[in-house]
């Protein structure tokens, strides 16, 4: 590696194994600017995720790659348990204080019905989980945050399409995990201004690379539409049955682009 290089930028992506955790990876090792630390407890996802996208990272490197190219697409990848602070730590430990540029935090639980059987688990794997991570980073100095929150946050919305200034009234405990991690977010980022964050609020994010590696591949039948529908269609699904509550739902479309998932562009 030449003196002058600039070096890569750690960037802690939780979740990473995840649907579109994996796609957080691979959107922040196409920049070649990133190496990606990833913590997933593999709850809901193969930890093939991870070799898969490194593998496509790979492969789009032009002829004679330079060394900080290809540890771009290396990632360190930790199987852990966020509602352990113990455990967060150790991962904070191994880069030391500012060793870890910014973190990505896709984590989470996320089926609405679960949430209402369960919301024990979702506030502490949600919100619990959350909050250490916060107070780890701080302790580590590593102030940049880009938070995956959920349009959830909106409950039943007066008006569609929902305005980014409608008031928050989740209706599900899962709902309730988010509104109050973006809450906590926001009073520290009020208390203390050298945090620099910011929740993103997806809808129904849904596709896959077109390479077919990475894609939304939940373990267990899934809880959302689309992968729910590609279960059945390829007779993953025991009781292949699917509701369809209406015809009228005015469903807005948008990409979730690379750009929107890129740290440096949200928090820099
Ligand atoms: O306590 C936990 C819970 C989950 N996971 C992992 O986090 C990832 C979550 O990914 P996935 O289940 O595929 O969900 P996504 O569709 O990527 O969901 C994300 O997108 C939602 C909005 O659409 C957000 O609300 C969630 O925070 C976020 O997990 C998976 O790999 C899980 O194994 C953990 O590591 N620890």
């Amino acid at each position: 590696m030449s003196e002058q290089a600039p070096a890569l930028k750690n960037v802690l992506v939780t979740g990473g194994a995840g649907y579109i955790g994996s796609h957080v990876v691979y959107a922040l090792q196409k920049t070649r600017r990133f190496k990606v630390i990833s913590i997933d407890n593999h709850h809901n996802s193969h930890p093939a995720a991870l070799s898969r996208v490194s593998e496509l990272s790979r492969k789009e490197l032009g002829p004679n790659p330079s060394e900080l190219e290809l540890a771009s697409t290396i990632v360190d990848a930790h199987k852990c348990d966020l509602t352990q602070p113990s455990q967060i730590r150790t991962v904070f430990e191994k880069y030391g204080k500012g060793g870890i540029w910014g973190v990505i935090h896709v984590a989470a639980y996320k089926a609405v019905g679960e949430s209402t059987e369960i919301p024990l688990t979702y506030y502490a794997n949600n919100v619990g989980a959350t909050v250490s991570l916060l107070q780890t980073m701080e302790e580590f100095e590593c102030r940049r945050f880009v938070y995956s929150s959920s349009a959830t946050v909106y409950g039943t919305p007066p008006v569609i399409p929902i305005p980014e200034t409608t008031r928050l009234q989740a209706d599900s405990p899962y709902g309730k995990t988010k509104v109050m991690s973006e809450t906590i977010i926001d009073d520290l980022c009020h208390a203390d201004q050298r945090w620099r964050a910011i929740s993103l609020r997806y809808f129904n994010p849904a596709g896959a690379h077109p390479s077919g590696a990475i894609g939304e591949d939940p373990l267990g039948r899934p809880g959302n539409l689309l992968p729910l529908l590609a279960h059945i269609a390829v007779g993953r699904v025991k009781d292949p049955v699917l509701k369809v509550f209406g015809n009228d739902y005015p469903t807005p479309c948008a990409p979730v682009s690379s750009g929107s998932l890129n740290p440096a562009n949200k928090v820099e």
